[in-house]
């Protein structure tokens, strides 16, 4: 959270009809391009009366008026990505297929829209062939059941095998990505797969529970436009595809908050900042001058060091609150109503902990089943991590207020050296390192940043997700291990070591100690460490998230750039 983003917004157009309710098309699209941090713009196809309940009428305006919007928006903003839905008849899609041809985004995602859950006729039945005619200019397709078995001319699948089946031919068909989506079968699951021409297996597997809710309105649209936009700033689809996938998770089980309507309402686009946004204090901090920010990470303001700003250990118990208003914790680090400053972290960070724990990599690490090369590369990247992290826990050391304090920082950082890095030695055995990654080495620079110039209290918080996400994912992964045996599973003694009850007892002793930073520091300071400690907790994201897709394709590469490095 800070007040000038790290990436530029990706420019996702949407291409489609509207839904006056809000839930799907051109509304639901550039909400998820939002959610998922960028930017939205909008070209209508078709005005459709319709709701929760069905589809009531379509207007469809002339196609010179469609073909104005589209090159109205080309000839003046560079697009980095394009979403495809309702197109609605013929001469419509001959439009938008002219148009797309000549190459108008690195990314181009099309949801071959035919007919609404909840009823109603998307498609005039003979545009048909015509929507068949544009899908080679899709980088993915993203049809729902019924979608693809019109596009594989077979009938509907009723098993999860028959619907990969017909993704394959639909990919082989038509040359391009399809993301194969269970969301239509019967039962208790929802699994989702990419299938990519010229490979006979799924290139990504994506599983989970059916969310219980009768409100999915839009869920196809919203799943398209998010995975546009994830991809065109990693450039990573099957990572791209897990990233979208576990936020309308989240947005399918917000959804029966929303009380919109009274047939299969919409999902909660905004679900993962609801919570922020509704705190002043995060409100002003998000959006704090560039000076602002500036200060309350610690650093000199224009007149020099900010003498208004409390240091660890010379601080004053109660220091004056800064302009942000967040509330003024007691002396232990509780806050006004008995909770604790980390209590309150670990709440702010609860979306993140539900996208870890649905990653391939994690799910893949608890079950046994993750590749042995993708864990050896993640086991090399972390290596690189915990040479750094030692160096911060070092520096947190030297810069402790209290001699207990930094003899356990200065012991913590000789066990990860000697104790830690010899476990992933053992299993590396002598190979060269490979190169670090972009996030790996994101990651570091922020941890030696954070550690070294903004003072203990800052540090102390980014160090604490290493902690305590650790703690927690290693404890759910063993527990679930150890109820499918433990013995003969691949990865036990990786999974023991982050669910060792001192690893548990380390981690509860960094929490007090940012509880006891929290309280001595003033409320800039706090604002500061609430953004280092969620900053840290979304780089262990991208660092879980980079793995299985690098080990496999790009090892030692930055998951950066544009579409197209991954299959
Ligand atoms: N009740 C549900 N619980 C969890 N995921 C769901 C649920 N319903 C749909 N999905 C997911 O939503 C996405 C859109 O799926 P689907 O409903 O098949 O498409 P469409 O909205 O185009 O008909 C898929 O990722 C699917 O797995
Ligand atoms: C204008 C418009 N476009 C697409 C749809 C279909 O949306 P989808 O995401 O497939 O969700 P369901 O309607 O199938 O739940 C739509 N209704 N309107």
């Amino acid at each position: 959270m800070t007040a000038t983003p790290s990436a530029p917004a990706p420019r996702v157009l949407s291409i489609a009809g509207t839904d006056p309710t809000g839930g799907a098309g051109h509304a639901a699209d550039l909400k998820s391009v939002a959610a998922m941090g960028g930017y939205g713009l909008s070209v209508i196809t078709a005005v459709v009366a319709q709701n929760t309940q069905g589809v009531v009428a379509v207007h469809t305006p002339p196609v010179t008026v469609l073909r104005a919007q589209l090159d109205a928006v080309a000839e003046d903003v560079e697009l980095d990505a394009v979403k495809v839905g309702m197109l609605g008849s013929v001469d419509v899609i001959e439009t938008v297929g002219r148009w797309l041809a000549a190459g108008r985004a690195p990314v181009v995602v099309i949801d071959p829209v035919m007919v609404a859950t909840a009823g109603g006729r998307l498609l005039d039945p003979d545009a048909e062939d015509a929507l068949r005619g544009i899908l080679h200019h899709a980088d993915l397709i993203t049809p729902n059941l019924p979608e693809l078995a019109v596009l594989a001319e077979r009938p509907v699948a009723t098993t999860w095998d028959e619907a990969l089946e017909q993704g394959r031919a639909v990919a082989e068909t038509f040359g391009t990505r399809v993301l194969v989506k269970g969301g239509h079968l019967c039962g208790d699951s929802t699994p989702d797969a990419l299938v990519v021409p010229g490979h006979p297996e799924p290139v990504a597997q994506y599983s989970g529970d059916r969310v219980p809710t009768r409100n999915t309105h839009g869920t196809g649209c919203s799943l398209s436009s998010a995975v546009a936009t994830v991809v065109a700033r990693t450039g990573d689809w099957a990572e791209g595809i897990g990233t979208a996938r576990s936020w309308l998770r989240g947005a399918l089980r917000a959804a029966d908050s929303l009380h919109v309507g009274h047939g299969n309402g919409p999902v909660h686009h905004m679900h993962h900042v609801q919570d922020l946004v509704a705190d002043p204090a995060f409100v002003a901090a998000a959006c704090a001058e560039p000076d602002d920010a500036a200060r309350a990470a610690g650093a000199p303001g224009p007149a020099g060091p900010a003498s208004g700003t409390p240091r660890d250990g010379a601080a004053p118990a109660a220091a004056p609150a800064a302009a942000s208003g967040s509330p003024e914790p007691g002396a232990d680090g509780h806050g006004g109503a008995g909770e604790r400053f980390t209590d309150e972290l670990w709440r702010d960070c609860r979306e993140i902990r539900e996208r870890i724990a649905e990653l391939p990599f994690v799910t893949g690490l608890g079950d046994g089943t993750l590749e042995r090369d993708a864990f050896e590369w993640y086991l090399d990247q972390d290596m690189q991590y915990l040479d750094a992290y030692s160096r911060a826990l070092a520096l947190l050391a030297a810069a402790a207020p209290e001699d207990t304090t930094r003899e356990f920082f200065a012991t913590a950082a000789a066990a990860v050296v000697t104790g830690e890095s010899a476990l992933h030695r053992a299993r590396l055995g002598e190979r060269d390192p490979e190169p670090p990654s972009g996030t790996t080495g994101a990651y570091v620079d922020f941890l030696l940043a954070r550690t070294g110039q903004d003072g203990f209290a800052v540090g102390a918080a980014a160090v604490l997700p290493c902690y305590w996400l650790y703690a927690h994912v290693g404890s759910e992964l063993t527990a679930r291990a150890r109820a499918a045996g433990l013995q003969g599973h691949p990865f036990a003694d990786w999974l023991e070591t982050y669910d060792d009850p001192e690893f548990r007892a380390a981690t509860e002793t960094v929490r007090d100690v940012v509880d006891r930073a929290a309280a001595r520091a003033d409320s800039a300071t706090r604002d500061a460490m609430r953004r280092a400690f969620l900053r840290a907790c979304r780089l262990e994201l991208e660092f879980f998230a980079q793995t299985a897709h690098d080990a496999a394709h790009e090892p030692g590469a930055a998951p950066g750039g544009h579409a197209g490095g991954t299959p």
